[in-house]
């Protein structure tokens, strides 16, 4: 399903919407934090989705005691370098990792420009550790309001040097894109790239304010860009990717089934997809599992997959000396 000679790249990962079961149990009993079992063995509906939620807000309620076991800056240190880890073990080659400091800061009030840099440190050694790559997003965690995506954005910026991109995430439908105009302005002036999670929860319009007032250059799901013709042609023609989650789109209660995915349609427009994990722990797979499913249940041919993991290497923000390299690369290890 996966073309083993070219990279297998995720592009759209949260690292705080992956973090291990067992290292929140850990956690919670290092960090004398109360959790609502006793045993591990029934802890896990509480972190991983069963089934499906009923929307985005209650998927993403199965986020929350992950960083609610945060408890210091090497708790958070802990679960990057574990991210890097999973990569490794997921046969990854290229990751951007993506994470909302604020999010993890919030429970234990730790400073949140900390908590960035704790992040960088424990990419950085598990990069180095596990040898493989991966770049990092910082998000902008809309669910709590402008004035702590500011001071979200405040603390990642100060750790600029050491991120790609900046994203929108969290509650799209209660806090539009067209509120962040100004914190996205900031992120251009800096100098980082934008993606922008939109057309999740809500519908193509706020795709189109994702782009014209945020400047996104891909999106994040993207899904109900279907609704509108002009979006797709609009999509195709300034090279915008869709970072697609098969898994997620069906847990969230964006698609009512993988195989009602809109995938088709984006490809017959000639809009350029890839297929990302999302939040791997909370969802229970990881990105091969995507492939199988594009093949199984949407019925991609392999010409289309490949297609589509070339997608993610062009659109993924690094130059392209560094694509040049994780294609060859790739290709002297078979
Ligand atoms: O699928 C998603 N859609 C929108 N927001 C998400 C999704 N997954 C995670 N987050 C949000 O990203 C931040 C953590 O990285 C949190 O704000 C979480 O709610
Ligand atoms: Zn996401």
């Amino acid at each position: 399903m996966v073309n083993d000679t070219l990279p297998l790249i995720d592009l759209h990962r949260h690292l705080d919407g992956n973090i291990r079961p067992d290292t929140v149990w850990d956690l919670a009993e290092q960090n004398g934090i109360a959790l609502p079992v006793e045993h591990f063995k029934d802890f896990l509906p509480h972190v991983r989705i069963q089934d499906k939620a009923s929307d985005l807000m209650e998927f993403l309620e199965k986020l929350d005691w992950g960083v609610n076991v945060l408890a210091s800056l090497d708790d958070c240190q802990r679960v990057a370098y574990e991210n890097v880890e999973d990569l490794s073990l997921a046969g990854i080659d290229y990751a951007e990792l993506r994470f909302s400091p604020y999010y993890m800061a919030m429970k234990h009030s730790l400073p949140t420009a900390d908590v960035v840099a704790a992040v960088v440190e424990g990419v950085k050694q598990g990069c180095k550790e596990f040898n493989v790559k991966a770049n990092l997003i910082g998000i902008l965690s809309r669910t709590f309001g402008l004035d702590k995506c500011q001071h979200e954005l405040d603390s990642l910026l100060a750790h600029k040097d050491s991120l790609v991109a900046i994203d929108l995430a969290g509650d799209e439908l209660g806090q539009p894109a067209e509120l962040f105009t100004e914190q996205f302005k900031q992120v251009s002036k800096a100098g980082l790239n934008i993606t922008i999670h939109a057309g999740e929860a809500a519908g193509p319009e706020s795709v189109w304010q994702a782009i014209k007032l945020l400047n996104a250059q891909r999106i994040g799901h993207g899904v109900k860009s279907y609704e509108d013709k002009h979006l797709l042609d609009y999509l195709a023609a300034n090279n915008i990717t869709l970072e697609t989650c098969l898994t997620s789109n069906y847990q969230t209660g964006t698609i009512n089934s993988i195989s009602e995915h809109p995938i088709h349609t984006f490809l017959e427009h000639g809009v350029k997809v890839c297929l990302n994990t999302d939040d791997p722990a909370v969802e229970g797979i990881e990105l091969k599992h995507e492939y199988k499913v594009a093949k199984q249940q949407l019925g991609l041919t392999s010409q289309q997959l490949e297609d589509i993991q070339l997608n993610a290497l062009n659109a993924a923000f690094i130059s392209d000396s560094e694509k040049q390299t994780l294609l060859t690369e790739k290709s002297a290890k078979i």
